[in-house]
């Protein structure tokens, strides 16, 4: 019986950045799940542990498994694969619980098979994962989960990721009120076309984001961080969304807004400290309401998801 097996993070990440729906995401540090990848002689992929949070069993029902057998299916290697899945981010949370799963099986067969893929046709194989979730194949999670830092996908397919630069004293803050909204159902509820002049406005700011990551130019880090495409539809999912916001900016956020399809929120700050004072704010918001909800200051992780 062969008996090789890794313990893996699987990083929580933040989709869209405001401006970049679908494109654009960054990877967080100190939120996410981990994973045991484990070679067996059986063939085939088996999700054997899942610790957390109910999700099925079943390799076809699971992202982690959809994403493991597309790529099994590719490589046919001469061994068989168990996965675990210690689940720490809430499904339906908005920073990627889908993608960490998704991200996860397909990084841990690739090390234990020698690494004969390189990370875009990871992102490729998670991608099948992921669309069992979102009914749709985007990888603005799943990028830089598995790049790590900032990434845009220049396109889904053929698929082509863009690395960008992480200024260093750049720091997230997130609140994640403790209720579930489905990707695929805030995806259906978003119009088909926009108008040209928020259209104009959108990929001005997201033009203006690349430029500002690439020259460390936090002003105009703060100028870009805008959402006048998505932002209006999705808020009213999200209770007391405006009221986070200006809170947040008040305290000195550079921006905020939905993470990924909602409900977290996410700010964006420069320095630790000013990420910290972020959070305390929000806390108080949410803090006279009845919802539940987690608080999180992370540093952006530039390594994406790591053996442990
Ligand atoms: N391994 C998994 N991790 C998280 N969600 C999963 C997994 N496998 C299947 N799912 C399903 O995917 C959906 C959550 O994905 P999604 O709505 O994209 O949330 P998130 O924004 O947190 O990624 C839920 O319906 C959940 O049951
Ligand atoms: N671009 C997607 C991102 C979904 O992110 P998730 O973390 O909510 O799965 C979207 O906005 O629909």
């Amino acid at each position: 019986m062969m008996t090789e097996e890794i313990k893996i993070f699987s990083p929580a990440t933040v989709a869209n950045v405001a401006c970049g729906f679908d494109v654009l995401g960054f990877c967080l540090d100190t939120i996410g799940d981990e994973m045991v990848i484990r070679k067996t002689e059986e063939k085939g992929i088996k999700i054997t542990k899942i610790e957390g949070y109910d999700l099925p069993f079943e390799a076809e029902k699971n992202v982690a498994g959809v994403s493991a057998l597309a790529m099994y299916d590719a490589l046919q290697p001469d061994c068989g694969f168990e996965i675990e899945i210690y689940k720490k981010i809430k499904p339906g949370s908005g920073i990627g619980s889908s993608s960490a799963s998704a991200a996860g099986s397909v990084f841990g067969m690739n090390e234990l098979l020698g690494r004969p893929l390189d990370k875009t046709k990871l992102t490729y194989y998670a991608m099948k994962g992921e669309v069992l979730a979102s009914q749709c194949e985007h990888a603005d999670n799943l990028a830089p989960a598995i790049f790590g830092g900032f990434t845009l996908v220049k396109s889904a397919s053929p698929l082509q990721i863009l690395e960008l630069p992480t200024p260093s004293d750049l720091f997230a803050t997130l609140i994640h009120p403790q209720i579930e909204i489905k990707t695929s159902e805030s995806r259906a509820i978003l119009p088909k076309e926009i108008p040209l002049s928020n259209a104009i406005t959108q990929w001005a700011n997201v033009g203006s984001l690349v430029h500002a990551l690439h020259t460390s130019d936090y002003d105009l880090i703060k100028d870009a961080l805008h959402d006048v495409v998505i932002e209006p539809y999705r808020k009213q999912l999200i209770p007391h969304f405006d009221a986070v916001k200006t809170a947040a900016l008040e305290a000195g956020a550079l921006g905020c807004a939905i993470s990924g399809s909602g409900p977290s929120i996410f700010m964006l700050s420069k320095s630790e400290a000013t990420a910290k004072e972020v959070e305390k704010t929000i806390r108080n918001v949410y803090s006279t309401t009845d919802i539940l909800f987690e608080t999180y200051v992370s540093k952006i992780n530039t390594e994406g998801i790591r053996v442990i």
